[in-house]
């Protein structure tokens, strides 16, 4: 429940609807108590006297009680229905805000899937939960008091099959409550799971198919809906076993009321209407426990929903502003690496240094480029320049400052990354290379993409600029999106330039026209190039070579040629000896 309290701040800007709604079921409530009273009216006063006036004027009241009670019903439906919308609709939002400021290491744990799930029917639950809950625990709370005192006030002897009858309801329905809270966890998870085989399977497609593996991705969806149904068969089976049980304590206690009230009838000590009276209060007394019942269990449902969301907002982004940052960042981009140690943690663990004791000044204007053998450790080494993950130990510093010192969003702002998995949103060509920079000037988009060597590729569309990328638009090719990657990057024209292994799909002799137009947009900013192809490095003016999370080496090609053995062993496993 403190986990609702949490949530229900967001409900906060929408008191008023979520008081409009109860203060309008309370006239819906009130006059389906009076009507079994005007009923207990019309047959021991009218029918039994034969007095048509009685009947004919209490059937008036009855109708117009009736109508007044539908407006407030509906009333209050659609007050609780807005107030509940609106506040999912917020906490959506603020689930999105939230995963936005989110640092790699959360983003780690919590699986895309996931996150999915939690934005979507997570929500979904917790919006259902509010509406019911303004909506049906008022209302059946006020029913179930209403009826109980109005069952008291028509026969105060009757009314002691409420003290028989309550206590069953009650423990019942405690057990059904916590047995559901436990199957629809397991429901969420298995929708998380889904989720995540479905994401992966979609993105994945064209590897399924080319390994032949529709087969195995069939039985391994099959396991995992087979889970969820069975899990939604259970938690609903609980649910439909529950309500006949209901019924069975609510028909015993009509059935008590008409015996003992029969009787009653019999000796003379209660009228007919007194009876359809009770049986009526007692009906509505039942049925509103039934009514708070059912509403316990889709709050247990909303409770497991409500905790995976709760988990996303208790989650504090492990990258942190520094309390007081150095506002002036117009950097020259010498970026200085001082015994820098790093690891990937999970929760509280710590792992095994990824990088270890690494130090190195690049300066402003220079190349440096990183090699190294697949997991030694070049796409961590840097992660770290834009503050993905923060260094374990050891410091980095731009123009001297430690980059934590910075404010993160003006750091990034500084740095053009492009890398390897080049990712394109959907929209057009130019929109992507503008990504950065959305108000960059036609011109400059030109340049850049003339400088990533996508000019004349992209001028080849029919639609050129605004050709829109994706399963609608252009398909295009690894090298291609590689090229508007590294365009999209050049034209924020930041201090510090990345490519990530970012010319990896792009032919040799087209990365050569690209690293000359590099060459001369490279003197303006620090650049590191992670690469797992010597051709792509020979000029670099310093090369550092990685191995397992240590600088192997450091130096420019002919210096490393002579004197780093593994350098000369990935240059002549790749350009040949001689
Ligand atoms: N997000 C992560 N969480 C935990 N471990 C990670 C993560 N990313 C990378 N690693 C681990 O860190 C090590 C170094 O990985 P990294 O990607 O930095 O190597 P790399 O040299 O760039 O490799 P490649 O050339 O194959 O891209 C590997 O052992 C990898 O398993």
């Amino acid at each position: 429940m403190d986990i609702f309290k949490r949530l229900i701040r967001f409900l906060r800007p929408y008191w008023m609807l979520a008081l409009a709604a109860p203060l309008l079921m309370i006239i819906e409530v009130i006059t389906e108590l009076m009507l079994p009273k005007i009923m207990q009216h019309i047959i021991d006063t009218g029918v039994a006297n034969s007095d048509l006036s009685v009947v004919i004027r209490s059937g008036i009241l009855m109708s117009s009680l009736t109508f007044i009670g539908m407006i407030g019903g509906i009333g209050g439906a659609v007050f609780a229905i807005r107030a509940a919308m609106f506040t999912g609709s917020d906490i959506r939002s603020a689930l999105f805000k939230k995963i936005q400021g989110l640092s790699f290491g959360n983003l780690d744990r919590l699986e895309t899937g996931q996150l999915v799930i939690r934005l979507t029917n997570d929500v979904t639950q917790v919006q259902e939960a509010i509406f019911f809950s303004i909506h049906i625990m008022i209302r059946g709370g006020m029913t179930l008091i209403g009826s109980v005192v109005m069952a008291f006030i028509t026969s105060p002897s009757l009314a002691m099959i409420f003290f028989l009858l309550g206590p069953i309801i009650v423990i019942f329905l405690i057990f059904v409550v916590k047995r559901t809270i436990r199957i629809f966890t397991g429901v969420q998870e298995g929708l998380d799971r889904l989720n995540t085989v479905i994401v992966e399977n979609f993105s994945g497609m064209r590897l399924v198919k080319s390994f032949v593996r529709m087969d195995y991705e069939k039985t391994k969806f099959g396991k995992i809906n087979d889970y969820l149904t069975n899990q939604s068969i259970k938690a609903n089976k609980v649910g439909a076993l529950s309500r006949p049980f209901m019924m069975l304590v609510v028909n015993m206690g009509i059935v008590c009321a008409i015996w003992f009230g029969g009787l009653k009838i019999n000796t003379g000590s209660m009228m007919l209407g007194q009876l359809i009276a009770f049986v009526n209060y007692l009906m509505q007394a039942l049925m509103s426990i039934m009514m708070v019942g059912m509403l316990l269990m889709r709050i247990s449902r909303a409770s497991a929903s409500a905790k995976r969301i709760d988990e996303v907002f208790e989650s504090s982004p492990e990258i942190q502003e520094a309390p007081k940052p150095v506002m002036a960042l117009n950097p020259r981009g010498r970026l200085c690496f001082e015994n820098v140690s790093f690891s990937y943690n999970f929760g509280k663990t710590s792992h095994t240094p990824i990088l270890k004791n690494i130090s190195f000044t690049a300066e402003p204007g220079e190349t440096i480029a990183v090699v190294g053998a697949t997991g030694s450790g070049k796409t961590s080494l840097i992660n770290l320049i834009p503050r993905f993950y923060d260094v374990t130990e050891g410091r980095i510093t731009l123009d001297n400052v430690d980059i934590r010192d910075f404010p993160i969003e003006a750091l990034r702002k500084n740095i053009g990354i492009s890398m390897q998995n080049a990712l394109l949103f959907s929209g057009t060509i130019q929109d992507n290379i503008r990504y950065g920079r959305p108000d960059a000037a036609d011109d400059d988009v030109i340049t850049a993409a003339c400088a990533a060597q996508a000019h004349g590729f992209i001028t080849l569309f029919p639609a050129g600029y605004d050709s829109l990328v994706g399963q609608r638009g252009v398909n295009l090719s690894g090298g291609q999106k590689q090229r508007i990657a590294i365009a999209r990057a050049l034209l924020i024209d930041p201090a510090i330039l990345i490519l990530d292994d970012s010319t990896s799909a792009v032919d040799v002799e087209t990365e050569g026209h690209i690293q000359d137009a590099l060459s001369g947009l490279k003197k303006r900013r620090t650049s590191f190039i992670v690469a797992q192809r010597v051709s792509t490095i020979l000029n670099a003016d310093r090369i550092i070579v990685l191995d397992n999370g240590m600088i192997a080496a450091g130096g420019n090609h002919d210096t490393l040629l002579q004197t780093s053995p593994i350098y000369r062993e990935i240059y002549d496993s790749q350009l040949g000896k001689g």
